[in-house]
């Protein structure tokens, strides 16, 4: 096996791209969050803040109609598409190209998601992540997995993990299991923990950041975010995987002398991606 890539600031500085300065928003990116079911909008909210503080110049999100009012107050720099059912998402239609994709905060397990996801998948062509309950639906219909845009970005947490590749008996298994279901469908792996590993094929690279205040609800919508956020801006999908992975943790790490392991919640990992940033000179 190859050696391990620690995902430290060195790597992060031969991928990172600093600011042009003449740049516009219209050139920054316009990223595409789709996402949020009914008693679960808050997890595209937190993704979609996220995806604007790492720097993308747009970004939309397509969500069902209960969300409307608690995004568009909840974030005023958010631009909203709702579908047509309220509770849930049925039918994924939006009228502008998004450089970047990010499915599945919140989302649900409705059947009428999973007819909506086959024909978003069926059809789509732009750089992907999927998370949450997409990778679930994902891993019910595994035969979709050949419609992704190559080296599509996924972020299981180990549950979803298991529910994509099956289980493990050990550390070993489940890494073999990952680099080969890496290897099979050409798919960049983001597999969440303590720390985060990023599989691409055979290629294997730990974070070095983070810390146990993640462990709380909504970080990993917030990654997702982050992650969709930095291929909107033409990042290639392993460096967005890997920039985002380490400024997520770099956020917990900065915060935590002021909120402890306890304190801290999601918004708080995205109201330190500024600082998480500067610390990159
Ligand atoms: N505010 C919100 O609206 C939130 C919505 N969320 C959404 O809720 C839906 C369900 O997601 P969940 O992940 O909670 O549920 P899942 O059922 O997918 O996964 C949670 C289960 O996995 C187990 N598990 C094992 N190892 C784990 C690990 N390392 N990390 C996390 N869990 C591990 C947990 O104990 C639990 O049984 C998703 O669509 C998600 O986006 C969550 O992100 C939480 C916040
Ligand atoms: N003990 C820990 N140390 C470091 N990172 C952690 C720890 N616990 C959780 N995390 C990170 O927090 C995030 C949790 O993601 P996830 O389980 O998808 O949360 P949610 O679905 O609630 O948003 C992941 O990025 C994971 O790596
Ligand atoms: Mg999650």
């Amino acid at each position: 096996m190859k050696p391990v890539i620690p995902i430290d600031k060195s790597e992060i500085l031969k991928r990172y791209k600093p600011i042009y300065a003449k740049t516009h928003k219209g050139i920054q990116g316009h990223a595409l969050i789709i996402g949020g079911s009914y008693g679960k909008i808050g997890a595209v909210t937190l993704s979609s803040r996220a995806c604007l503080k790492t720097g993308c110049g747009l970004v939309t999100v397509f969500i069902p109609r209960c969300g409307y009012k608690i995004v568009q107050s909840a974030y005023p720099e958010v631009m909203v598409l709702t579908d047509i059912s309220v509770k849930y998402i049925t039918r994924i239609v939006f009228d502008f190209v998004p450089q970047a994709i990010g499915i599945g905060p919140g989302i649900g397990q409705d059947i009428e998601t999973h007819t909506a996801l086959h024909r978003f998948v069926k059809t789509n062509e732009i750089p992907l992540v999927i998370d949450a309950d997409a990778l679930n639906i994902l891993s019910q219909n595994k035969q979709w997995m050949s419609f992704l845009p190559e080296k599509t970005i996924l972020t299981p947490h180990q549950k979803e993990l298991e529910r994509l590749i099956g289980k493990w008996d050990s550390d070993a298994e489940k890494i073999e299991k990952t680099i080969a279901f890496s290897k099979q469908n050409n798919l960049v792996i983001v597999m969440k923990g303590a720390p985060t590993k990023i599989f691409d094929g055979d290629t294997i690279y730990e974070n070095t950041t983070g810390n146990a205040a993640l462990a709380t609800a909504g970080t990993g919508d917030v990654l997702t975010g982050m992650i969709t956020s930095l291929l909107a801006q033409s990042y290639e999908p392993i460096d967005a995987a890997i920039i985002g992975v380490y400024l997520h943790g770099l956020t917990a790490d900065i915060a935590l002398p002021e909120t402890g392991y306890q304190a801290f919640l999601a918004s708080d990992s995205i109201d330190h991606i500024g600082k998480a940033y500067l610390s990159l000179g």
